[in-house]
């Protein structure tokens, strides 16, 4: 089958991800993500945390990974320099903010962010990495001040990079962007006045928008990234998939370490389809998504909203060979097979039941990943 796409990660998050999720989001910032990021000042622990990410996420069939990291651009160079040799495609962001007013020394002033920036994305482009490349990455509108947005969306568009960030993820959330942005329309609206969509752009999330601000979203070709297990574990709110497919936004899945507790885009898909049945369960009107529909979303769909499906997503003629090759009888794995059923079944079991001992082979730009050459693996 075709690799799968986390459209949505934070790389940095990966020590604690299985943890700390009694806190909703802006309180579970402060207190567990902002200290543990500010560690990656240190090369050395960012160098254990990155290598076993990129492997993990690899080993569980993710051929294309869009990355935050920390505001730190050595560390996020590191990430970038990690997943070229593990061989993995991947967006990867140093994160930027001027304003926390929690974690104080967890920030950057305003010039530091716009000159780091350029470092990063200069630094990284000379490297040439065939299948990695820097992505802009405001945080989210709460911590960077408006001037600090303009910029990026600027660097941005003066050098044709990818875009990503947060948006609309909980009600609290929201109701600060309306303070401190009080001549905004709506969160969409900070964003888009300040450059930030456009068709290489994607945002996380995106719980609450409205219809109007779908509108724009489409307008602007910008995407979402459906992280269902995050939304569940920070109780951040349900998605209505289904309405943004209607809107015509590319969409894609994320698994937003670690927000979300699961590094798989197999957990992904299984609680994109849970988040489905909860609106059905609410409003047996809700057409809920299907298997298939969802493994679309893993794949091509990611490629789509990372506007990257010129070269993966699917096998088309022309695109790059992102693979993985899943033995759904594997022995000692998770499924026996009692009857013989036909491929679409199988990939149905696969997705629901499977893990990464069924992943036997993955392929990403026709290079075998995984299994690890002996040098790297652990
Ligand atoms: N889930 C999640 N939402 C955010 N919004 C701003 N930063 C973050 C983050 O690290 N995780
Ligand atoms: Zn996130």
């Amino acid at each position: 089958m075709p690799g799968m796409i986390d459209t949505h990660i934070h790389a940095s998050q990966y020590s604690y991800a299985g943890t700390a999720l009694d806190l909703p989001l802006l309180q579970w910032l402060n207190t567990y993500t902002f200290p543990v990021e500010s560690r990656f000042k240190d090369l050395e622990f960012a160098q254990k945390v990155y290598s076993q990410v990129v492997k993990r996420t690899l080993r569980n069939g993710t051929t294309t990974a869009c990355y935050f990291a920390t505001i730190h651009t050595d560390a996020s160079l590191l990430l970038g320099q990690i997943a070229n040799d593990c061989g993995q495609r991947a967006l990867v962001g140093k994160v930027c903010m001027d304003r926390n007013s929690s974690v104080k020394h967890y920030k950057e002033t305003i010039q530091e962010s716009q000159d780091e920036t350029y470092r990063f994305i200069k630094e990284f482009l000379k490297k040439k990495y065939p299948l990695v490349k820097p992505v802009v990455t405001p945080r989210f509108a709460p911590s960077c001040t408006e001037e600090l947005l303009a910029q990026l969306g600027e660097i941005a568009k003066n050098n044709n990079l990818h875009i990503q960030s947060h948006i609309s993820e909980n009600m609290e959330e929201i109701k600060l962007v309306q303070e401190l942005f009080p001549d905004s329309e709506s969160y969409t609206d900070v964003y888009y006045k300040h450059s930030l969509l456009t068709d290489k752009t994607v945002m996380a999330h995106g719980c609450h928008l409205t219809d109007k601000e779908l509108a724009l979203f489409k307008e602007t070709g910008a995407s979402l990234s459906h992280c269902p297990n995050s939304n569940f574990s920070l109780c951040s709110g349900v998605l209505d998939v289904r309405n943004v497919l209607n809107h015509k936004v590319k969409l894609g899945l994320g698994t937003d370490v670690a927000g979300g507790y699961s590094s798989s885009m197999l957990d992904a898909v299984r609680r994109a389809l849970d988040a489905s049945k909860v609106l059905t369960i609410q409003n047996p009107e809700h057409e809920t998504l299907t298997f298939e529909e969802v493994f679309r979303l893993a794949t091509l769909g990611g490629s789509q909203a990372l506007s990257l499906d010129d070269k993966t997503g699917n096998f088309e003629v022309g695109k790059d060979f992102d693979a993985l090759r899943v033995n759904v009888a594997t022995p000692g794995g998770p499924i026996d097979l009692i009857q013989c059923d036909g491929p679409k079944i199988l990939l149905e079991k696969f997705l629901n039941v499977g893990d990464d001992r069924n992943i036997v082979e993955v392929y990403v730009a026709g290079r075998k990943v995984v299994p690890f050459p002996e040098t790297t693996s652990e």
